[in-house]
């Protein structure tokens, strides 16, 4: 479904990314770890285009999202993001917050789209938050709103930012509860997370990255047991 081939990015003349090759089939659900400024988000990022690849392609079901004459906008419609600060509306309601793009960007009527958001915020235990703030909501229900909202747009894709780490720490685990039951319903999902313990719970495939390359990626069971590298060896001994 997500094929990267040599992927480089740059910032002035930091090189970021390194060269990484790899490929995400249907369904499948990849944490991506690592140490702090290893690339990891940057790699997210560019996998819907928030950064612009230096060099190398990025294909989504054969479509090239690094070719200048692909439609960026529409291919983004399929991968949703979901970011570690939430970033909902502040001034509009959980339910306007969850509508708003399916009805501005996609053009379904008002009322399918209501009926739609109710649907996704009893997926995400809210059903009693449709006309709350979002001030008024703690830290985990933000970050479910923000994960209902990004459903709304039926994405093929998700890509989790670090999607716990603003969260106290009595909410991670609601919030990574919902992420797992997305994983088990054969959603393609990436995630750039600290949580070792969900990374191999839940996840098909870990990428370890270092230094901007993908220095490992297996499955958790082969990672967590058998690192492969002596930089992850390391750094398995300092988190957990
Ligand atoms: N827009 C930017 N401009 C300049 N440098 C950037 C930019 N975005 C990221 N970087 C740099 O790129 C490097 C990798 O950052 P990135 O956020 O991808 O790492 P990370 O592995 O996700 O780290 P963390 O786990 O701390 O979030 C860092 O040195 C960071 O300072």
């Amino acid at each position: 479904m997500i094929n990267v081939t040599d992927l480089k990015k740059t910032f002035g003349k930091h090189q970021v990314l390194k060269g990484i090759t790899t490929q995400v089939d249907q369904g499948e659900v990849v944490a991506l770890i690592g140490p702090s400024g290893s690339g990891k988000s940057t790699f997210l990022r560019c996998l819907n285009m928030l950064e612009t690849p230096t060099s190398g392609t990025i294909a989504i079901d054969g479509i090239e999202l690094t070719n200048p004459q692909t439609d960026i906008a529409r291919v983004r419609q399929r991968i949703g993001m979901v970011f570690q600060h939430f970033h909902l509306f502040p001034h509009m309601t959980v339910l306007d917050n969850i509508t708003f793009a399916p009805i501005e960007v996609k053009g379904i009527p008002p009322e399918a789209a209501r009926s739609k958001a109710h649907e996704l915020l009893a997926r995400v235990g809210l059903s009693d938050k449709a006309d709350s703030y979002p001030s008024k909501l703690s830290g985990g229900q933000k970050q479910r709103v923000a994960i209902a909202r990004s459903l709304a747009m039926e994405p093929d894709i998700l890509l989790f930012d670090e999607p716990t780490s603003a969260l106290d720490p009595e909410m991670v685990k609601e919030v990574l509860s919902v992420i797992r039951g997305l994983a088990d319903s054969g959603m393609t999902m990436l995630i750039v997370t600290h949580e070792m313990k969900f990374a191999r719970e839940a996840a098909d495939t870990i990428y370890f990255l270092d230094d901007g390359k993908l220095v490992e990626r297996a499955t958790p069971d082969s990672f967590f047991t058998r690192p492969q590298s002596e930089r992850a060896v390391r750094f398995l001994e300092q988190v957990l």
